[in-house]
């Protein structure tokens, strides 16, 4: 079997992925024709190999050069999607959106000619509600770290059994370092006579040329820095983890543990003489980043702290590590890190072994987030970090006795949550072999508890988003259900939308919604800065006496981020606007190419503390929902008010984010110093003449806001929607 030749898509000097040095020496190499061969003669294999080995990047392209195009693969988060789309895209010397493509959420990446398709589980299950399990017209589908149990990725291999069972030459592959084998065999059993999942291990023995992964247990560290001199295992354990065993200790992160993170830190540093290599810490939230981050502020003549969570531009984050040479670098992460990506020269990974697990509290029937301890397969993900570009040292905070009794797989999303949107979306998809909740649930690989999926349907049926179609009991999807599960929001984002379109504030109620579900919002929130972020918002919302109409932090925050997108976009979006903006900059009109526009918007955004990709994220699904809304016609459409009054272009005033004090001390996001941008003085505001501070009539759609989160009761809700991404 030769390697695969380069397509019309690649570029001249394409070299083959398979001899390239860099991946040849990968485990999953010398595995290659007995791939091939067990998925072309299995129509589901599981692969199993050791974090990596080369799975992710590898086995897509063994299947290509076999020419068993289409080929989609799954990914569970974003990150992951355009990081491996990217290097099997450069691998292959391919320009991604070519051969090799990529879907997540707005951002697209495909053409006809994409061989290799990336996706997310989301992505893909919206296209199936619209296109039934046409939607899987591949070839093969790959659904990666399968061990990932989110209800998308649950949901994907219901309906990709579904289509097995009907499509007798699609080939299903699986992977994972963790999967729990017996499972995944026993799932598919029902497939056919003398069918079975064939399951290939790639074996560690062959593993050679991976790099070495050293792991050390608390009493180790305890003992490598000299703490806790005489401490029994036991009392360590108490002392940093609360208990014994997980099931007799509580996962919260104790100052102790902060501390002993900072000393480890401290001595990989002076025992390390290589400043290149860098240490991953993995903790569980938002605040407990922050505790560590300000434990660490002064060494930071030392390290260089980045941050890696859901409300950072991990894109930039990780622009800023590539840039960054001058120091260490210390990147605090929660487990958005902890599996699919490499992040080259980690050489060293700290694992707190907890996480953030949020769950549908059945008696207070509201979302509820708790602390707990990772799984064994979370924690082997996490090691699986490092080991990748050079050898690893991992250290993991708990010792070895409690790390034995740790829970083997963590619990799948899918029996924690609350359903109600899933159930929504699916008695919504156009596919009747995939529209009944109760019969496709059942299915699932662990199937939710009846009850939790009955009372998501009570909750729709009293919403009226789903009406029963007696005699049979089962539910349709009524008018407003459908244009509820149209919007790609959260369940609770869709009614505040549809709340204020029926008040005649569609366009308000819009970007509410979606910024309500955004991450990282539109105001740059400096890490660890509250203060200098407060700031920032009170200069959009807030200054004029108009935060006593809402009650809640978190609402300001929304509000906040109204004002400044609808700044954006008057500066930005408007046609007459930007002939004024020209005007103001003395434009000579031919040179004003489409390249010169960005950069200006770019420096704006910078000097306004403002995230320009976010913002563009906002437009982007604002047109979409907007879209959703028109092909709708709902009755409110016809009594909007249209554009509000203050989109006539005319001259007007803002007051300007140039007078607040740039971010204080070392800001971890940005990249080394001397990257900041232009200096204080040299900051020019383009958005000149001016928009006035009530411009965007703020107090009134605030006091609109105020009433809605009371009316429709989703307070609680909202906290925990707004709780896991402040
Ligand atoms: N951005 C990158 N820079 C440098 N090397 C990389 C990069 N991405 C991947 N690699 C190399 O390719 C190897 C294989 O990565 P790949 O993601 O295919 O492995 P995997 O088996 O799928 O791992 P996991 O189970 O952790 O997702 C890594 O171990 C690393 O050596």
């Amino acid at each position: 079997m030769g390697p695969s030749s380069p397509t019309s898509s690649c570029s001249s000097s394409y070299s083959s992925p398979f001899t390239s040095p860099e991946f040849s020496s990968l485990p999953v190499m010398s595995l290659r024709e007995k791939i091939v061969e067990k998925v072309l003669e299995n129509r589901v294999t599981l692969i199993v190999g050791e974090t990596g080995c080369g799975k992710s990047s590898q086995v897509p392209q063994f299947l290509l050069a076999e020419n068993m195009e289409p080929i989609l693969c799954t990914q569970p988060r974003r990150f992951a999607v355009v990081a491996v789309a990217k290097m099997v895209a450069k691998g292959r010397n391919c320009e991604l959106g070519g051969e090799v493509g990529y879907h997540i959420g707005h951002s697209k990446h495909l053409s006809e000619r994409s061989k290799i398709v990336f996706k997310t589980a989301g992505v893909l299950l919206d296209e199936m509600r619209d296109r039934g399990l046409n939607a899987l017209k591949y070839k093969v589908i790959i659904l990666d770290e399968v061990h990932e149990r989110s209800v998308e990725s649950d949901l994907v291999l219901v309906c990709v059994k579904q289509l097995l069972l009907k499509k007798n030459d699609l080939r299903v592959v699986l992977m994972s370092a963790t999967a729990d084998i017996t499972k995944y065999r026993d799932y598919f059993r029902d497939l056919g006579r003398g069918e079975r999942v064939e399951v290939l291990a790639i074996p560690s023995t062959n593993q050679r040329t991976i790099f070495q992964r050293r792991v050390s247990y608390l009493e180790q560290v305890t003992e490598l820095l000299g703490v806790d001199h005489g401490m029994t295992s036991e009392l360590s354990s108490l002392r940093y983890c609360s208990g014994p065993s997980p099931s007799m200790a509580n996962a919260e992160i104790k100052p102790e543990v902060h501390k002993l993170i900072h000393d480890l830190v401290l001595h990989i540093h002076k025992n390390e003489s290589d400043i290149e290599k860098s240490i991953l810490v993995f903790l569980p939230t938002y605040y407990a980043l922050e505790q560590q981050w300000h434990l660490m502020k002064p060494l930071s003549s030392f390290f260089k702290v980045h941050i890696l969570h859901s409300s950072v531009d991990t894109e930039q984050a990780l622009m800023a590590m590539k840039i960054c040479k001058s120091h260490r670098k210390v990147i605090l992460a929660t487990n958005i890190a902890e599996s699919s990506v490499t992040i080259p020269k980690v050489a060293y990974v700290i694992d707190s072994c907890r996480s953030l697990q949020v769950f549908w509290d059945v008696n207070r029937k509201i979302d509820s987030a708790e602390l707990v301890w990772v799984s064994q397969s979370q924690a082997e993900q996490r090691r699986g970090r490092t080991g990748r570009t050079c050898d690893g040292q991992v250290y993991r905070l708990v010792t070895k006795s409690f790390f034995g009794t740790l829970e083997d797989h963590e619990c799948p999303a899918i029996l924690r949550l609350s359903l109600r949107l899933q159930v929504l979306l699916i008695c919504c998809a156009e596919s009747k072999a995939i529209s009944d909740p109760k019969v496709l649930l059942q299915k699932a690989l662990d199937p939710p508890y009846p009850e939790v999926v009955g009372d998501a349907l009570d909750l729709l049926d009293h919403k009226r988003a789903l009406q029963k179609i007696s005699p049979r009991g089962r539910y349709e999807p009524t008018f407003y259900g459908r244009l509820l599960a149209s919007f790609s929001l959260s369940f609770d984002a869709s009614v505040l939308v549809l709340k204020f379109g029926e008040i005649g504030m569609l366009r308000e109620g819009i970007l509410l919604g979606i910024l309500m579900d955004t991450q990282p919002l539109p105001i740059l929130h400096p890490f660890g800065d509250d203060a200098l972020f407060a700031e920032y918002t009170g200069c959009y919302f807030g200054g004029d006496g108009n935060t006593r109409l809402l009650t809640g932090r978190k609402e300001m925050v929304i509000m906040g981020n109204l004002c400044a997108f609808q700044f954006w976009q008057h500066v930005f979006k408007d046609k007459q606007r930007l002939d004024h903006l020209q005007q103001v900059l003395k434009f000579d009109e031919t040179k004003v190419t489409a390249s010169l526009l960005p950069k200006i918007e770019e420096e704006w955004c910078s000097l306004h503390y403002l995230v320009q990709s976010s913002l563009h994220h906002v437009s982007e699904l604002y047109e979409d929902i907007l879209n959703a809304v028109h092909r709708f016609r709902p009755k409110f459409l016809g009594t909007s008010n249209g554009l509000p009054t203050y989109y006539d272009p005319y001259e007007f005033e803002h007051t300007c984010l140039l007078n607040c004090d740039p971010p204080r001390d070392m800001d971890p996001l940005a990249a080394d110093n001397e990257h900041l941008g232009p200096s204080f003085e040299a900051k020019k505001c383009v958005a000149v003449p001016f928009v006035a501070p009530n411009q965007f009539q703020s107090n009134n759609v605030a006091e609109k806001l105020a009433s809605i989160i009371k009316e429709v009761q989703i307070f609680h809700a909202l906290s925990v929607i707004l709780l896991i991404w402040c």
